[in-house]
C-alpha cells in the first residue's frame, strides 16, 4: 500500500506520499554534502527545491534517481524502498519517473522524435508506428510545432530544447517528473510559458513535479510547496508564507529580498505569465509596436 501522511495543517485528510527521503547522508570522500536529510513529496504537488549554490540540490536529485551513492538513510518511491526493491520493482519505479536535466541532455545526433523515443525503446516493446504516434503526441503536449519532430537539437532555440527535453521526460507517461532548473537560460516570457506548461500538465495529468530551481518567479507562480536546502538538510518546507515567516538569514534574504518584493508587488494574484505578457504588451504599446 502507498504510504500516506496527515496534512501539515493538522486536519485528518491524508495525502499520498509519492517520494519519501529519510535521514539520507551523502559524502564525496571526506566532504559531507547531505547529512540526515529528510523530505516527503506528495502526489499531485509542484515542489520547488531551492538553496544557495553548491548546497547539494543536484546531489539530492541524483541520489533519488540512483545516480549517486548515499552512505545512509532510505529513499522510497511509490512505496518501494529503492535499496531493497527487486529488479522488477526497480524497473517499474524507473518507468514511472521522468527527468529533465539542467541543459536538456538531448542526444545531438538524434532528431527530437528519436530523442523522445529513447525511453520507449529502452522500456517498451511496441511497433515503430505506434512509437512515432506517441512521440508526436508528446511533441504536441509540450507545445512544440509538429515539424519539430524531424529537427536536431542544434536547430532548436533554448526554450524549444527545454520543451523537447520535457517531452522526452514525459515519454512513458510518468507520475512524477524531476526538473533541474527548467527555466534557467530562458527569457522571462519563455520562462513564464514554461511555468504555465508545467502547471497545466500537473492540472490535466495529475503529474507530481519535483523542481530544483533558482527562479523566484517560478516559486511564486507555480509551486505549491517549497523546500529549502541549507546546512546539509532541509532547513524549512512549506508555503511561501512559511518561508516568509522562517527565521534564517539566507531564507529571509531570498524570499524577502529586493527581487522577491518586486515579484510580490508586481503580481501577487497573477500568474507570472500574465504579468510578464501584460508588461511586454504594454511596453511594446508604449513604443507604438503593437498592431
Ligand atoms: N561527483 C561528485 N564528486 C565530488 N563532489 C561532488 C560531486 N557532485 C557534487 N559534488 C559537490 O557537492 C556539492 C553540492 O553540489 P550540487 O551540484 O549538488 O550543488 P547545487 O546546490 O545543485 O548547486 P547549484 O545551485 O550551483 O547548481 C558541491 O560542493 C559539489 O562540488
Amino acid at each position: 500500500m502507498t504510504p500516506t501522511a496527515q496534512q501539515e495543517n493538522g486536519n485528518t485528510e491524508e495525502r499520498d506520499i509519492i517520494l519519501s527521503v529519510k535521514d539520507v547522508s551523502v559524502s564525496f570522500g571526506r566532504s559531507k554534502v547531505l547529512d540526515n536529510l529528510s523530505l516527503d513529496v506528495y502526489r499531485g504537488e509542484i515542489l520547488g527545491f531551492v538553496g544557495a549554490s553548491g548546497t547539494g540540490k543536484s546531489v539530492l536529485m541524483r541520489t533519488i534517481l540512483g545516480l549517486n551513492q548515499k552512505q545512509s538513510g532510505t529513499i522510497s518511491i511509490f512505496g518501494h524502498d529503492i535499496d531493497s526493491a527487486n529488479d522488477q520493482e526497480k524497473l517499474s519505479v524507473d518507468m514511472r519517473m521522468g527527468v529533465l536535466f539542467q541543459h536538456g541532455a538531448l542526444f545531438s545526433s538524434l532528431t527530437v522524435l528519436e530523442n523522445i523515443q529513447v525511453p520507449m525503446r529502452e522500456y517498451l516493446d511496441i511497433p515503430e508506428r505506434l512509437m512515432d504516434e506517441l512521440a508526436r503526441l508528446k511533441i504536441e503536449l509540450v507545445g512544440l510545432k509538429p515539424d519539430t519532430a524531424e529537427k536536431f537539437p542544434s536547430e532548436l532555440s533554448g526554450g524549444m530544447i527545454k520543451r523537447a527535453a520535457l517531452a522526452r521526460a514525459l515519454s512513458l507517461d510518468p507520475e512524477i517528473v524531476f526538473l533541474d532548473e527548467p527555466t534557467s537560460g530562458l527569457d522571462p516570457i519563455g520562462a513564464a510559458d514554461f511555468d504555465e506548461l508545467i502547471a497545466n500538465l500537473r492540472d490535466t495529468m495529475g503529474l507530481t513535479v519535483y523542481m530544483v530551481t533558482h527562479d523566484l518567479d517560478s516559486l511564486f507562480a507555480v509551486c505549491d510547496r517549497i523546500a529549502v536546502l541549507g546546512k546539509k538538510k532541509v532547513l524549512v518546507e512549506g508555503t511561501i508564507e512559511d518561508m516568509l515567516a522562517f527565521d534564517d538569514p539566507w531564507v529571509q534574504e531570498y524570499f524577502r529580498g529586493k527581487r522577491a518584493r518586486q515579484i510580490v508587488n508586481d503580481g501577487k494574484t497573477k500568474r507570472r505569465s500574465e504579468g510578464v505578457r501584460a508588461a511586454a504588451v504594454s511596453e511594446q504599446g508604449q513604443k507604438g509596436q503593437v498592431s
